[in-house]
């Protein structure tokens, strides 16, 4: 296909992660290579720290679509990698790292070898939070360049290089984060009659939480609600005044996100009553469920199946959330799981995803954009 070093760009791209809207030296080192492709047929545009690298077909008659998220994770990275990341407390811990770099070879190898259609290559800021997707659909940048069909991937742990994991309709959940502010009274450790104590107030509803889904959701729907994170008070033999829990919402259908939410509240209530406080709760950024597109997405499935250096698994859908779901709301296409290996999860400090599914991603994704544009499917 092409002779760059695709293992180099990852492990360059590994060690800068950074946080959503913040990839400035991410989009710095994108911009660069870039402007190492022939530049006679593509055209380049910055969106916030995003790209869109539009590549003009030798005879097009639709425009398709290949999206990379780009953003890391605040994780300390605990990778037996000698290119760990440089940025203290954070880690590319997601797969962004190779979703960009499979970008950077699907769009190296169209440079080089035209199809007749339209390609643009979309590196997408904040997918982790507070989410790029829907801005950047809604920008000016990408009005006039919409592609009419996506294509996206996400790096999946669990399977062996070389599987490709996809479904017909839903893939991942609609998620919304989640951020509760509890507020009393605080005081002396030794006189707790005086105070009113936000950690015991944050214990308990983070029990009660657990409820919601055990209880009030249809044993055959499926729900999340991960609580990740909990701060409160200032010292041991302080009473805190105040608490915060932050989590997320995950669910199959938005009438469950909706639910779930007003549990929530009701919930909130008890313990502002219960415990004669306050509270606040911020609902975040909210995503889209990604649904695959049920023709297209069984036509990418045959297509697999016939291929001797891919294995085609049909999976479940999954709780992990992903703001490529506003692409697939708006265009019709897909996103699917990409094998790569390794023991520990996604959002784990040693994830180490295996660099040989960069090379089968770009294959399979070059080979299936050529086989769409010479017409072999029509949307
Ligand atoms: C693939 C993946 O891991 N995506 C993230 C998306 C996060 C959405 C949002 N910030 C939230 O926490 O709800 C995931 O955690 O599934």
């Amino acid at each position: 296909m092409t002779n760059i070093n695709l293992i180099d760009i990852r492990r360059d791209l590994h060690r800068i992660p950074e946080a959503g809207f913040q990839e400035f030296k991410t989009q710095r080192y994108l911009l660069d290579y870039i402007a190492t492709l022939p530049q006679e047929h593509i055209e380049v545009r910055t969106w916030k720290t995003g790209i869109l690298v539009y590549v003009h077909g030798t005879a097009p008659k639709r425009r398709f679509g290949y999206r990379a998220d780009m953003d890391g994770l605040p994780i300390v990275e605990e990778t037996g990698y000698d290119f760990k990341s440089e940025h203290p407390g954070y880690m590319h811990a997601c797969g962004h790292d190779l979703h960009m770099t499979i970008g950077l070879g699907v769009l190296t190898a169209i440079v080089q070898q035209r199809m007749e259609d339209d390609l643009i290559v979309i590196f997408q800021p904040a997918e982790e939070g507070p989410g790029g997707a829907q801005p950047m659909l809604a920008s000016a940048e990408l009005a006039d360049w919409m592609p009419e069909q996506m294509i996206g991937l996400h790096v999946a742990p669990e399977y062996p290089v070389g599987t490709i994991a996809v479904r017909q309709g839903i893939l991942f959940a609609n998620t919304s984060e989640l951020f509760i502010d509890l507020i009393g009274t605080g005081g002396h450790a030794a006189y707790p009659h005086r105070a009113n104590d936000m950690v015991v107030a944050g214990c308990q509803l983070v029990g009660q939480l657990q409820s919601i889904v055990a209880r009030n959701v249809n044993p055959l729907d499926s729900a999340v609600i991960t609580i990740g994170k909990i701060e409160g008070g200032t010292k041991q033999n302080i009473i805190a005044e105040r608490a915060r829990l932050e989590g997320t919402i995950r669910t199959l259908s938005a009438e469950t996100m909706v639910l779930i939410k007003s549990r929530i509240e009701a919930l909130v209530k008890g313990i502002e009553a219960g415990f004669d406080c306050r509270a606040e709760i911020d609902w975040g950024a909210n995503y889209m469920q990604v649904y695959n597109e049920e023709k297209l997405t069984a036509e990418f499935m045959s297509w697999l199946a016939k291929r001797d250096d891919v294995t085609l698994f049909e999976c479940t859908e999954a709780m992990t959330g992903e703001d490529f779901g506003y692409f697939l709301e708006q265009i019709p296409g897909f996103m699917f799981w990409l094998g790569v290996d390794t023991p520990y999860g996604l959002h784990h400090a040693k994830l180490e995803p295996s660099e040989a599914a960069i090379d089968v991603a770009v294959r399979t994704v070059t080979d299936y954009l050529r086989w769409q544009s010479a017409g072999t499917v029509t949307v």
